[in-house]
């Protein structure tokens, strides 16, 4: 049994007068320590998906299971990177990213130097007494980063985090999120529009169709592609054969959409 189970997931968005089946027939595993991407058209159902491994609603029908519980009972140990930081404008970036362990009654000396040392490591050194407003937005989903990490979380979902960026900042980014999940042995669930983030980044890539979304293949990451930095990748042999392919596929998906 993998470290998250999604097995045979449905889910409806109800109105008075509508149904609209947003997912169909889900199933996948994940195994600890594993990276994945969703990726799909529009409308694929990749939000909802999400959704459901953070435990905001249950699927309408269908089972998840993170580390054998519900996500709902897992939802301290799960971490967050959004498209946006939503960082606390009136908090200062050491406050911020003490927060989380705060609000879990984690916070210790330990904790807290831990959390501190992380900051560093990711080139924050010297901003800790700054408000968000004063940082770049590279170093504020930096921060973000630190303050995910912070409550060592089991689980990482990672919402198009990278795609408010310029294009230099998001590759940095990408290497710093890759090296930072890989050292820590982090599981994580990447949702992207970004075929290459999604190759650069993950071992395997669900690709979804829509109305309703169904996982339409499964792509594997050549091995060679994993052992190298997200911005390495793209200039690997064998980066641009599987970019035409999940390309292509993407495109007959979106045309029949
Ligand atoms: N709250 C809601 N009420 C009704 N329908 C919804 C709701 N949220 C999403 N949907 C519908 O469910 C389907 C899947 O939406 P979802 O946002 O999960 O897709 P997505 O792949 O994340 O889309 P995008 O890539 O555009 O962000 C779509 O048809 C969408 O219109």
């Amino acid at each position: 049994m993998g470290f998250l189970e999604v097995k045979q997931v449905a889910h409806f968005y109800f109105t008075p007068s509508t149904a609209t089946k947003a997912l169909e027939d889900i199933s996948f595993s994940i195994e600890e320590g594993e990276f994945i991407s969703l990726l799909g058209p529009s409308g694929c159902g990749k939000t909802t998906m999400l959704s459901i491994l953070a435990g905001l609603f249950p699927p309408t029908s269908g089972n998840v299971t993170i580390d054998h519980e519900s996500p709902d009972a897992n939802s301290n140990l799960i971490g967050y990177m959004l498209q946006q930081d939503y960082l606390f404008p009136w908090k200062t970036i050491e406050e911020n990213i003490l927060l989380g362990l705060k609000l879990n009654g984690r916070l210790s000396v330990e904790t807290q130097e831990d959390a501190l040392r992380f900051l560093k490591q990711i080139g924050l050194e010297g901003v800790e007494k700054q408000f968000p407003r004063q940082l770049s937005g590279g170093m504020r989903q930096r921060a973000a980063l630190a303050r995910t990490m912070a409550v060592n979380p089991k689980l990482l979902l990672l919402d198009e985090p990278f795609s408010a960026l310029d294009y230099q900042t998001k590759l940095k980014l990408e290497d710093l999120v890759f090296e930072t999940l890989r050292s820590y042995k982090k599981t994580a669930v990447l949702v992207t529009h970004d075929i290459g983030e999604a190759i650069s980044m993950s071992d395997r890539i669900l690709l979804f169709s829509s109305k309703p979304g169904r996982i339409h293949k499964i792509f594997e990451v050549p091995k060679e592609l994993r052992a190298v930095s997200p911005f390495k990748v793209r200039s690997m042999e064998g980066y641009n054969e599987i970019f035409q392919t999940i390309w292509k596929e993407l495109e007959s998906l979106e045309e029949n959409n």
